[in-house]
């Protein structure tokens, strides 16, 4: 499988955070979410793969090609969507999209057009009476107007209300029918991913925790609830982390087989949500941790 996005043990500091050792990669002709909390490296990581900004140490490669010899030629490939707002304010969309066409050799005016019309924006209105929706639609429709191979989208369901958040879905949906593309985007709405996520990449404080399939996560992780008699040193060690209560214990394992083998059916195991194991996985920091709730 060809690799659209690769980073290669990247690092990045700033004052008072880091992204460590990053090596992941993203898939040709999938969508990939990418997911983690606040504050945690997520626009970091995507200035990075725009380039926008440079890492302290690692590779980073785009379509095979890196930035340093390929700049023009990788831009042209990709439609970006930051979730802050990149367009002159005081001009209108038609006025915009003038400015933005002159920069891609592959711009489709009838692309625009129709989304335009799909999105119900005003072409004549200055950008900065815009909603923050409108902005998001706009941006989109820039992005998806010049025949882009990759998509790579900052939080762009943030800010949207729930009918539009789905269409928006339905929308990369569509584009993603013909095979050839790939899209990359990040979210705090993990529930917008099992709609459209083939891949998963989850970032915890600067460290890339995994990227798997979303199906191999149903068939690792699972919450694991029982009493707190079936816990001693030995046992925790099955669990991401564990949140104790008077009614017993809930945990997250990330290996569902060996906690059946382990406690045959004196546990119940219920499916783990991405939101669980974001959540699970902030309270172990990296090892077993127990917390009272
Ligand atoms: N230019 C910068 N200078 C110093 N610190 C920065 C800079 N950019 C980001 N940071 C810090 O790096 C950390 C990660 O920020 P980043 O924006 O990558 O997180 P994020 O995962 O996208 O978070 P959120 O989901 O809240 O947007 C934060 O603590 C942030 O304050």
């Amino acid at each position: 499988m060809v690799n659209v996005i690769e980073l290669n043990n990247v690092n990045k500091s700033f004052e008072r955070f880091q992204i460590k050792d990053l090596s992941m990669s993203v898939k040709k002709g999938f969508v990939t979410g990418f997911i983690g909390g606040n504050g945690v490296g997520k626009s970091t990581t995507i200035k990075m793969m725009m380039n926008l900004l440079q890492p302290d140490s690692g590779t980073i490669s785009l379509f095979g090609l890196d930035y340093a010899k390929h700049e023009k030629e990788i831009k042209q490939r990709i439609g970006f969507v930051y979730d802050e707002n990149v367009f002159y304010e005081q001009l209108t969309l038609a006025e915009m999209k003038q400015i933005i066409k002159s920069a891609y050799k592959k711009w489709d005016d009838q692309l625009f057009h129709h989304y335009v019309q799909l999105f119900e924006l005003p072409l004549k209105q200055k950008i900065k009476s815009f909603s923050k929706g409108m902005m998001m639609k706009a941006s989109l429709t820039m992005a998806l107007s010049h025949h882009a191979e990759l998509i790579i989208m900052d939080e762009p369901t943030s800010g949207l209300d729930p009918i539009f958040r789905r269409e928006l879905l339905d929308i990369l949906h569509d584009i993603m029918e013909d095979g050839d593309k790939t899209i990359f985007f990040s979210t705090h709405i993990t529930t917008d991913l099992d709609r459209i996520a083939d891949y998963i990449a989850f970032i915890h404080n600067g460290k890339l925790m995994f990227t798997k399939e979303l199906t191999q996560i149903e068939e690792e992780y699972a919450i694991v609830k029982g009493g707190v008699e079936l816990l001693d040193r030995d046992t925790e060690k099955e669990f991401i982390s564990i949140r104790r209560s008077n009614h017993g214990f809930e945990a997250l394992t990330a290996n569902k087989a060996r906690v059946v083998q382990t406690f045959g059916d004196m546990v119940l195991m219920e499916k783990a949500t991405l939101e669980d194991i974001m959540f699970y996985t902030k309270k172990g920091a990296g090892s077993v941790a127990s917390f009272n709730c």
